[in-house]
């Protein structure tokens, strides 16, 4: 796979695969267990927005948090892929926003129902464009969000539960890695609220920063 068409993951990936409670201090904030094995859930490639687009507040969500993440954009196909090699399957990364319906969220826990609805409507996975391999260490990135510039989310992947080659390595027992995928790896602690007319800017320090207005949809 040419690396021009790697860029271009937003168009032809395939899946969205996200690791819910990686980080001790977002479990904890919000009164949830720290998994024993990873916490995987998928979001719908048409949750995407690319910068210059906004983030729409659905009518029947209350409460939309944010959730800053690094992603990791997968290249090559793999299946059974060993910890040892997994680093070989990163194509590059990506800052991603876990748009999250906590309130249709909290109502799916109490049922026991699943997440697609809470984590899945249009523009819930706003995306940066892809930043090259060479220019993140995946354990050692500081994640930061504002909302209309004040500091929200600041946390280093450091303290993530489970490492990128971790991860790599243990959705790829389940499913197939395909080029273009994307892995959210978790969100640190500071999530919270945002309403229309809002803007939430965010960044991997040193690297990259996007913009996303928040608008009603
Ligand atoms: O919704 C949640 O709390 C789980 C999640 O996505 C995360 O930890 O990043
Ligand atoms: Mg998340």
């Amino acid at each position: 796979m040419s690396s021009g068409r790697l860029q271009d993951f937003v168009k032809f990936g395939r899946k969205i695969i996200a690791v819910g409670r990686n980080y001790r201090s977002h479990a904890a904030e919000l009164g949830n267990p720290v998994p024993k094995e990873p916490l995987l859930f998928l979001k719908p490639v048409s949750s995407y927005v690319e910068m210059g687009g906004a983030i729409e507040v659905p009518e029947r969500v209350q409460e939309l948090h944010y959730e800053v993440e690094l992603g990791v954009v997968v290249n090559g196909s793999g299946r059974d892929i060993p910890e040892s090699s997994a680093m070989e399957y990163v194509g590059g990364y990506a800052l991603a926003l876990d748009m999250t319906s906590r309130d249709l969220q909290s109502a799916a826990k109490k049922s026991g129902h699943p997440w697609s609805v809470a984590k899945g409507y249009d523009t819930f996975c706003p995306i940066s464009p892809f930043i090259e391999k060479e220019k993140v260490n995946p354990s050692a990135a500081r994640l930061w969000l504002k909302v209309d510039g004040e500091t929200k989310q600041n946390g280093v992947t450091t303290d993530m539960i489970f490492s990128v080659p971790y991860l790599i390595s243990y959705i790829s027992s389940i499913m197939t890695l395909e080029t273009g995928d994307l892995i959210l790896t978790g969100t640190p602690e500071g999530v919270g609220p945002v309403v229309p007319g809002q803007v939430i800017t965010a960044g991997i320090e040193g690297v990259v920063q996007v913009e996303f207005p928040v608008k009603k949809r």
